[in-house]
C-alpha cells in the first residue's frame, strides 16, 4: 500500500487518482488544514490526522503494510511563512521529522518528497538545473530545503531511499473535471485570473511591472498537476525496483510565461476580457523561474503532456463546474 500524506490537497488528490488508476492501493493521511475530504477518491482509505502525531503514525504503519510514502503535506504560502516562520518550521520540518522517524522505526524505506523551485531562491542562471545553487529567500523555501538535507542524512545513516521532486508552478485540473485547485485564500495566479473571469473578483492585480523581463512582469514555468502526478508514479516505480536511492528532480515544462502572457492566455481560453490593475511588487518574487527537467526526462522517461493552453482549459472547466470549489452550494 502507498501512504499519501497530504492526499486531500491539490496535488496530492490528483496523484491519488493516478495511483489508483495504476492499481496501487492507497491510504491517505491528512488533517484537512488546507485540504478537502471530497477531493479524495472514494477508493482510497482516508485517515484524518496530523503527520506530526506519533500515535497516529504508529497506528497507520501497524495497520497497513506500507511500501512507500508520498509526502505532500505542508504549509506553502510564502508571505505567511515570512510573518509566521514558526508555523512553517513546525509543520514542514518538525512534522516531517516525526514522519521520517516513524517510517524508520517501522522499516518503511521509500519516500517521495514534494519540494519546490523556491529552494533555489533567486537563481544565478536560467534554465534552473538540479545543480543550480540552492539559496532560498524565505522560510517556506528554507523549510523544504531543510527536509531535503534531512533526507540525505537519513539515507546515509538509515538507508532511507528517497526521490525529491522540486515542482515549479503547479496548475490545471484533472481531466474528468471533478477535482481541481481550491485554496483559501487563493494566492496562485491562474486560479485568481479564472475566478476574476468568472465574475468572482473585481479585477486582477499584477504584482510588479518593472521586473527584468521583456514585458516587465515575472516569468514562471507552469506545469500541469497531472504531469506532476505522473512524475510521482515514475519515481515510485524507480524506488520500488531499486533503480533510485537518493535523487532530486526538477519538474517544469521548460518554458516560461510572464504574468501578462498568462492573463492573455486565460482571456483567449475563456473568450472573456480581464480588468487589470498594475500594483506593487509582491515581496520575495524572483524575476524568472524556468526549469530544466532534462534529468528526469533522461533518467525516468518523464515527458510533460500538457502545454499552457491545455493547463488553463482544464482549470477553466474545473472553475466553471465548481464555482465555489469543494463547498456545497444550497
Ligand atoms: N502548488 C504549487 O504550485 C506547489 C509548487 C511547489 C511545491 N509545492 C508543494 O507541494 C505540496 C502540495 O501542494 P498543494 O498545492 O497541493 O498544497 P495543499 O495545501 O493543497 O495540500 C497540502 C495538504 O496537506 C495537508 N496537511 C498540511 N499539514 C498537514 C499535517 N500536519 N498533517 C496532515 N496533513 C497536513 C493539508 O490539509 C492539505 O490537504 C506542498 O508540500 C507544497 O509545498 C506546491
Ligand atoms: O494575483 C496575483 C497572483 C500572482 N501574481 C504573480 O504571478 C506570478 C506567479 O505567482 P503564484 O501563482 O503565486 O506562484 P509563485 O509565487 O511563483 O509560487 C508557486 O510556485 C513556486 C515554485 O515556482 C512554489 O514554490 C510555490 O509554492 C507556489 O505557490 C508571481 O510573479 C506573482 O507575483 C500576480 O501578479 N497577481
Amino acid at each position: 500500500m502507498i501512504l499519501v500524506v497530504g492526499g486531500a490537497g491539490y496535488i496530492g488528490s490528483h496523484t491519488v487518482k493516478e495511483l489508483l488508476s495504476k492499481e496501487y492501493e492507497v491510504v491517505v493521511l491528512d488533517n484537512l488544514s488546507t485540504g478537502h475530504r471530497d477531493s479524495v477518491d472514494e477508493r482510497a482509505v482516508f485517515v484524518e490526522g496530523n503527520l506530526g502525531d506519533a500515535d497516529v503514525l504508529d497506528a497507520l504503519f501497524t495497520t497497513y503494510t506500507i511500501e512507500a510514502v508520498m509526502h505532500f503535506a505542508a504549509f506553502s504560502l510564502v508571505g505567511e511563512s515570512v510573518q509566521e516562520p514558526a508555523k512553517y518550521y513546525h509543520n514542514n520540518v518538525s512534522g516531517t521529522l516525526t514522519l521520517l522517524q516513524k517510517m524508520n522505526e517501522h522499516g518503511v524505506k521509500n519516500f517521495i518528497f514534494s519540494s519546490t523551485a523556491a529552494a533555489y531562491g533567486i537563481p544565478e542562471s536560467i534554465p534552473i538545473t538540479e545543480n543550480t545553487v540552492t539559496a532560498p529567500i524565505n522560510p517556506y523555501g528554507r523549510s523544504k530545503l531543510m527536509v531535503e538535507q534531512m533526507l540525505e542524512d537519513f539515507y546515509q545513516a538509515y538507508g532511507l531511499k528517497y526521490v525529491v521532486l522540486r515542482y515549479f508552478n503547479a496548475a490545471g485540473a484533472y481531466s474528468d473535471g471533478q477535482i481541481g485547485e481550491d485554496h483559501f485564500p487563493e494566492s496562485h495566479l491562474i486560479p485568481i485570473v479564472l475566478q476574476h473571469l468568472l465574475g468572482q473578483r473585481e479585477h486582477i492585480s499584477i504584482f510588479g511591472t518593472d521586473y527584468n523581463t521583456p514585458d516587465g512582469t515575472c516569468i514562471r514555468d507552469y506545469i500541469h498537476v497531472t504531469d506532476l502526478a505522473d512524475a510521482h508514479i515514475l519515481s515510485l516505480a524507480s524506488l520500488l525496483n531499486g533503480d533510485n536511492t537518493n535523487v532530486t528532480y526538477n519538474l517544469g515544462n521548460g518554458r516560461g510565461y510572464s504574468v501578462r502572457e498568462i492573463i492573455e492566455m486565460c482571456e483567449n481560453v475563456t473568450c472573456r476580457k480581464a480588468t487589470i490593475v498594475e500594483s506593487e511588487r509582491r515581496p520575495g518574487d524572483p524575476d524568472e523561474l524556468v526549469a530544466s527537467s532534462e534529468k528526469i526526462q533522461k533518467e525516468l522517461g518523464w515527458t510533460p503532456q500538457f502545454e499552457l493552453k491545455q493547463i488553463i482549459s482544464s482549470a477553466w472547466t474545473w472553475h466553471q463546474n465548481h464555482p465555489a470549489g469543494y463547498k456545497v452550494i444550497n
